[in-house]
């Protein structure tokens, strides 16, 4: 089974334009978990634009499914890793001000740093999942730093879908075999939507779990929310 986490990010940020609590984010994420939702994903930048401090603390307690929480590993991420004891903590190379993460993080070069963070990270009883693009060098690097799971880079898959499936997807069948071979889990994410995800998921072995937001966000304007997880749940079924 392929495990579905709802990103929330983009109920904070509709709830920041207006400085009030409309949408609740906090009642958002427990909607998705009654709506069918595997887990939920925040990913609270440093700049709080979306998610902020405050929601990770009230989220922690009341988050009944897997809890994952994104973000570069700085000090300001560690220590909300350290009290808010998420079940993952999936590490993003993200600057402070990119608009949206845009790649993912180079194993090899950053060997030495993601080894010690992961140690500590683990020690808080997090699994560690790194961010990557499909490169399998890359995850033979995950592997050596000892993450949990890998998090595929899906932006490049998302884009390339809409010239040739077949073509977009090859780099990931190729990574997520690589990765089960090396003992990791699949995670994958990023522009996953309605009409790319289904090809996605029956053609990458091994897949764990994906975590969408800014498309679930989108359709569930049209659709509402509940009928949106329900439509992306029926999509993860092969
Ligand atoms: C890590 C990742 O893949 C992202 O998709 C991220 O969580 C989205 O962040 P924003 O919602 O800030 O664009
Ligand atoms: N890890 C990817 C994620 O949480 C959501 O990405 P997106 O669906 O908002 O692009």
């Amino acid at each position: 089974m392929i495990r579905f986490s709802v990103n929330i990010n983009k109920f904070a940020t509709l709830r920041n334009a207006r400085g009030g609590n409309n949408p609740d984010v906090v009642k958002a994420a427990l909607d998705c978990e009654r709506f069918g939702a595997q887990g939920i994903t925040v990913h609270p930048r440093p700049d709080e634009r979306h998610i902020r401090y405050t929601d990770v603390m009230q989220l922690k307690d009341v988050v009944t499914t897997e809890f994952n929480i994104e973000g570069y590993p700085d000090e300001r991420y560690q220590q909300i890793i350290i009290e808010a004891k998420p079940a993952q903590a999936t590490l993003v190379p993200d600057g402070p001000d990119v608009l949206t993460s845009n790649a993912g993080w180079d194993t090899i070069r950053n060997q030495a740093f993601l080894k010690e963070i992961i140690q500590e990270l683990k020690k808080n009883g997090a699994r560690v999942s790194i961010f990557v693009d499909p490169q399998p060098h890359m995850v033979e690097g995950a592997a050596k730093v000892g993450a949990d799971r890998i998090e595929l880079y899906t932006e490049s898959y998302a884009r390339e879908f809409l010239v040739s499936p077949e073509v977009a997807v090859k780099p990931y069948i190729e990574s997520a075999r690589v990765a089960h071979e090396l003992g990791l889990g699949v995670n994958a994410g990023h522009d996953l939507d309605l009409n790319n995800l289904n090809f996605f998921a029956k053609s990458v072995p091994h897949l764990d779990e994906v975590s969408i937001g800014h498309a679930v966000v989108c359709d569930a304007l049209y659709y509402g929310l509940e009928n949106t997880l329900q439509l992306y749940l029926q999509k993860l079924k092969v």
